[in-house]
């Protein structure tokens, strides 16, 4: 068996909304299939991947670099030594080939997108949902299909007014979630707690918002906000500060007693490592949102959930940014906490297989071989036009 072709394709993703950092007007992807000679149920095993939201499509690294390293290997050396399927850890390995250490950022988007692929033609070999293949490898042995996700949303629209926002997050709750998301750090202070205030407003008993800096602020504005912030009960304070500022992070956890989260920009197992040894972040109350598809992918992200059991955390602390069917898969398989989702945006990427309803928060994956792309037309529609 053998890997016999790999195509990317940049697509936009691009919309009208802004958060404190960036607007998504250029926003892209890469699309990614890994095109094998296995053939299931009389089809040709295709793995497909591609990057969540933020870090743009990485095409160019793939064909400079990654591609052409995997092609060229003798086939015999990324097979797995125990079960007639390729090994995602000899293709991590081997895409790494003269990789120097350190620098995390882009090549890790590029070896995500691809490891997602390889780990989607991996568990299609092997006839059975990702989540079922690494409860099996990795978990204990049986996953948890019923995973929680909240809606990712409120983000600075042109126009919106406070009226749109209420109409935004109202239409999430409608729709089954009782945790949602705004962004914060993009209007003054007063204006963040008049939306924030709005959206609360709507909030029945046991729904929840969490706010989002995008690590816009300085320690003195992060420590400003995390007085506001502390008369709201909120589901989680968001990246405050630049994602490897660990000593701004450290030092906000003394004036915000609540929940914190970060993660979504440490791009390696050592970066969120760094976190967890300097930043301060709690255990007990605090989530990580490392992504796969932003940071090597689930060969690395398995490294680093192993250094989180080291630190004393436990994968339920974990719920990833980027709201794609592959964290879900690992949410399940190896027992995070949940995973983002975006109910309105990045589509046809993001969300669940056709006919999935969330339902107090929650959804229960559907078992389809592999991620389970293929139970979501629109997404599959346009894998399908990439390679098939
Ligand atoms: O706005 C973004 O860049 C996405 C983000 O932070 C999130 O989903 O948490
Ligand atoms: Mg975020």
């Amino acid at each position: 068996m053998k890997i016999v072709d790999i195509v990317e394709t940049t697509r936009p993703i691009q919309s009208n909304i802004r958060n404190a950092y960036i607007d998504f007007s250029k926003m892209t992807l890469s699309l990614v299939a890994v095109v094998t000679d296995v053939v299931r149920d009389g089809k040709r095993v295709v793995g497909y991947g591609f990057n969540s939201n933020g870090r743009y499509g990485q095409g160019a690294l793939m064909r400079e670099r990654f591609l052409p390293r995997l092609l060229e290997a003798d086939p015999a050396t990324l097979l797995d030594a125990e079960r007639d399927n390729l090994d995602p850890h000899k293709v991590w390995a081997t895409m790494m080939t003269n990789e120097k250490p350190g620098g995390h950022g882009e090549r890790s988007v590029a070896v995500g997108t691809i490891d997602m692929a390889v780990w989607d033609a991996v568990a299609k070999i092997e006839g059975k949902p990702l989540f079922q293949l690494l409860a099996e490898r990795y978990g204990t042995g049986t996953p948890n299909r019923k995973v929680f996700v909240y809606a990712a949303g409120g983000y600075y629209w042109p126009g919106q007014g406070i009226e749109g926002l209420e109409r935004e997050m109202r239409s999430y709750l409608d729709r089954g979630y009782s945790v949602v998301k705004k962004k914060i750090g993009g209007a003054s202070l007063a204006e963040d707690c008049k939306r924030i205030e709005a959206v609360l407003k709507l909030l029945g008993p046991g729904q929840k918002l969490a706010v989002d800096a995008n690590g816009r602020f300085d320690l003195k504005t992060a420590i400003e906000y995390a007085k506001a912030l502390s008369q709201y009960d909120l589901f989680w304070y968001e990246e405050a500060g630049d994602p490897l500022d660990y000593a701004l992070q450290a030092e906000l956890a003394n004036h915000y007693a609540g929940p914190m989260a970060t993660g979504e920009n440490l791009f390696s197992m050592q970066d969120a490592r760094n976190l967890i040894r300097y930043g301060g972040m709690r255990p007990d109350r605090d989530w990580l949102q490392f992504d796969c598809a932003l940071s090597y992918g689930l060969v690395e992200y398995l490294r680093t959930l192993e250094m989180l059991k080291e630190n004393g955390w436990s994968p339920s602390r974990c719920v990833p940014h980027g709201g794609h069917q592959m964290s879900l898969a690992i949410a399940a398989g190896l027992g995070l906490g949940g995973n983002e989702s975006y109910p309105d945006l990045f589509q046809p990427y993001g969300g669940f297989p056709d006919g999935v309803k969330v339902d107090n928060s929650h959804v229960l994956l559907p078992e389809l071989p592999g991620i389970g792309f293929e139970g979501k037309a629109d997404l599959y529609a346009e894998m399908k036009a990439l390679a098939a």
